[in-house]
């Protein structure tokens, strides 16, 4: 679903410009979830942002359902393919947009009919009553916002969901609630994630496979049970995980 071949990712413009992510290569199967991880500005948000289509200013190949899509995703069909599930759910939902208009917003861009009923039955689909449509963010909780992100981010059907530290944001106690969430919208639509993480909680709970990233690169790919027997070759995820292990 997701292939990723010799991705560079740039900022800027002359002396200024600067290489942030090098030689990334990495595939995600249909129906799996594919974990980003390492310290913070080795370039695991740069990583979701290409894919995303929300920075272009890279080169190399991404592959996103069998077709390969551009920096700026010319081709209206390839804005589809992809969704993304950002950290603060407040931050990335409109205040002044009822629930349901914010969850009608992709509907609405891209002239679907019968936004109505398709808005009920995303909100079902992520545990929220039906009258939910009629609030304000301000006056639900963090997790019910992130469920209301992740409702808009099912609207449009796209068969890979891009989260970018879904939980990290929200109170512990309802983290697993949200974690269950993605993984039972994954089992039952058979979506495919791709994840950034700093959690190695939510690796453990979520992730088939991970990437560590250092200075832009990825330097080790782990399955989750050579996660869970400490097979790592690489020092530096092994400080990772320890260190995550002890936060
Ligand atoms: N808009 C930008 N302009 C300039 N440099 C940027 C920009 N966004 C990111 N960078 C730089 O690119 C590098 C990778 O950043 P990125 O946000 O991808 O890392 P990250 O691993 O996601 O970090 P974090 O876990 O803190 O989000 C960092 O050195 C960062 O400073």
């Amino acid at each position: 679903m997701i292939e990723v071949e010799d991705l560079q990712v740039f900022y800027g413009e002359g002396r200024d410009r600067f290489h942030a992510v090098r030689d990334v290569s990495f595939r995600v199967e249909k129906g799996e979830t594919y974990g980003l991880v390492g310290e913070s500005g080795s370039g695991k948000s740069s990583v979701l942002n290409a894919i995303a289509g929300r920075h272009s200013d890279w080169t190399g190949t991404v592959r996103l359902a069998g077709a390969e899509v551009d920096p700026r995703r010319r081709n209206p069909a390839d804005r589809q393919k992809v969704q993304i599930v950002f950290q603060d759910p407040f931050g990335a939902i409109h205040p002044k947009h009822t629930i349901g208009g914010t969850i009608a917003e992709p509907l609405a861009i891209n002239r679907r009919q019968n936004r109505g009923e398709t808005v009920d039955a995303l909100l079902r689909q992520v545990g929220l009553p039906g009258r939910f449509r009629y609030r304000y963010p301000h006056q639900i909780s963090g997790g019910q916002r992130q469920r209301v992100s992740i409702a808009r981010a099912l609207a449009l059907q796209s068969p890979i969901l891009l989260l970018d530290e879904p939980t990290s944001a929200l109170d512990v106690s309802v983290q697993a609630e949200i974690l269950n969430l993605l993984q039972d919208l994954r089992r039952d639509q058979g979506l495919t994630y791709l994840m950034v993480t700093h959690d190695i909680g939510v690796v453990g709970h979520m992730c088939d496979r991970i990437g560590v990233m250092k200075d832009g690169r990825i330097v080790e790919e782990l399955t989750k049970a050579q996660l869970v027997r400490g097979e790592t070759a690489h020092p530096f995820t092994r400080e990772l995980l320890s260190e995550s292990l002890l936060g």
